[in-house]
């Protein structure tokens, strides 16, 4: 587990110039489960969107041997549009589009491993549902088992339990040890601390700058915790210049 699978250097990323996270240098090894932490606003979603491709670096790089495919993303619920006329089914399938293209036609090895998905995520006798008729814990668990459908080797989790039971989230805790048990490397954003210490072996501490990287016990410091809130509250969101790297 000592290869490096996605390195950045010196990354920083910009909305319309203005930056929103920066000068951030370090290596995702592979295999590897991190969390990505901090407070609001500190750019923990902006660095997974640099990280999976969909914004592009203001300054620095980011380098990897990934195709598209390799990727695995579920974005935070919020950027989800859940009125989309589908069912549970077809949206679980949809892992299996993305790799092969969403008009071939559906081989029956993938309609099997669909229903192994919504099996092992416990969505059983749910495939015709549409997905608007969904809770948001059972709708978190389709895109769950769309990811494991998706079979990908970087999957890359946007609070992935935001306003998820503590049922629905140890389930789909269970899915992400299992994720990282088979060599997969696991990204997520998250917000809960104690979740992030229990679950999450490597973290990445961000609040806009990188404040640590590496073993959670390490990185979660009450002192670096603080230097995470103090950064946050003095940051001006008006600012255009971005400091030099340290
Ligand atoms: N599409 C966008 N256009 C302009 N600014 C944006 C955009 N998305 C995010 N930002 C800004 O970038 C900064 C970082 O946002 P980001 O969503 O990455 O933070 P976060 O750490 O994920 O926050 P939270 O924990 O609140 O979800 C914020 O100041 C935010 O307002």
């Amino acid at each position: 587990m000592s290869d490096a699978l996605i390195t950045l250097d010196n990354l920083t990323v910009a909305y319309d110039r203005h930056p929103a996270v920066h000068h951030v240098s370090g290596s995702i090894l592979a295999g590897s489960l991190t969390a990505i932490a901090g407070p609001n606003g500190a750019g923990k979603s902006t660095l997974l969107k640099a990280i999976m491709g969909e914004l592009r670096p203001a300054e620095g790089r980011i380098s990897h041997r990934l195709q598209r495919t390799d990727f695995g993303y579920l974005p935070q619920a919020a950027e989800i549009n859940r009125r989309f006329p589908i069912s549970v089914f077809d949206a679980v399938l949809l892992g299996a589009w993305r790799s092969s293209g969403a008009f071939r036609r559906v081989l029956a090895h993938e309609t099997g491993k669909a229903r192994e998905a919504l099996s092992a995520v416990g969505l059983e006798g749910f495939e015709k549902r549409h997905i608007g008729s969904l809770s948001a814990g059972q709708f978190q668990r389709v895109l769950f088992a769309r990811l494991l459908l998706q079979d990908a080797k970087l999957i890359l989790l946007d609070e992935p339990f935001t306003a998820i039971d503590a049922r629905t989230t140890k389930d789909l805790l269970d899915i992400v040890a299992r994720w990282h048990g088979d060599g997969r490397t696991v990204i997520a954003v998250l917000h809960d601390f104690d979740q992030v210490r229990a679950h999450f072996p490597q973290t990445l501490l961000i609040a806009r700058k990188l404040i640590g990287w590496g073993p959670t016990g390490d990185v979660m410091s009450p002192a670096n915790l603080l230097k995470a809130r103090a950064m946050a509250e003095r940051w001006d969101e008006d600012a255009r210049a971005c400091e030099p790297a340290a």
